[in-house]
């Protein structure tokens, strides 16, 4: 089976990271993710997920580094998660298709209702939470 690539990003902002939660017209409502979206053709993954994050949050991102990506099976189509750690650098929040995000520490991240595919991505940033976080607050 074909494997679908969306680019998700790992925002950060005055020490914690942004998740969004998927609204009821969107697949797996009420799920948390990391915004982002499914990578176009002649597109790479760093300007899908600009063009996404201007798309879904009104916002302007700078792309810091990508982390592991994470392969996933849902009924009917297998996903490629790739995350890229980024920071907000312009633009007010405005959620085009999510219905609530949230700042999240590293004790919150664990109790959110994840999507599935997340989960390997949650747990890598946890584990380099100090490395990502700690040490280049701004
Ligand atoms: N964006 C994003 N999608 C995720 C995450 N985790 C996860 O399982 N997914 C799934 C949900 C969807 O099935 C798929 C991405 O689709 P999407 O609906 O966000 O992307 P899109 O806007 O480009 O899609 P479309 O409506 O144009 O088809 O990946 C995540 O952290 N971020």
């Amino acid at each position: 089976m074909k494997i679908i690539p969306v680019t998700c990003a790992l925002i950060f902002s005055e020490g914690k990271v942004l998740a969004t939660r998927r609204s009821q017209t969107m697949d797996l409502p009420g799920k948390w993710e990391f915004p982002g979206g499914k990578v176009e053709e002649d597109e790479s993954p760093e300007e899908c997920l600009k063009r996404e994050i201007q798309e879904e949050l009104s916002i302007e991102i700078e792309i810091f580094e990508k982390l592991s990506p994470a392969d996933f099976t849902y009924p009917g189509k297998t996903i490629r998660l790739i995350p890229m750690v980024a920071y907000w650098t312009g633009g007010q929040f405005h959620l085009a298709e999510h219905d609530q995000m949230i700042w999240l520490g590293k004790k919150d991240l664990i109790s959110l209702d994840w999507a599935p595919a997340d989960l390997p991505i949650v747990h890598e940033l946890i584990e380099k939470w100090v490395k990502l976080v700690d040490s280049k607050e701004r």
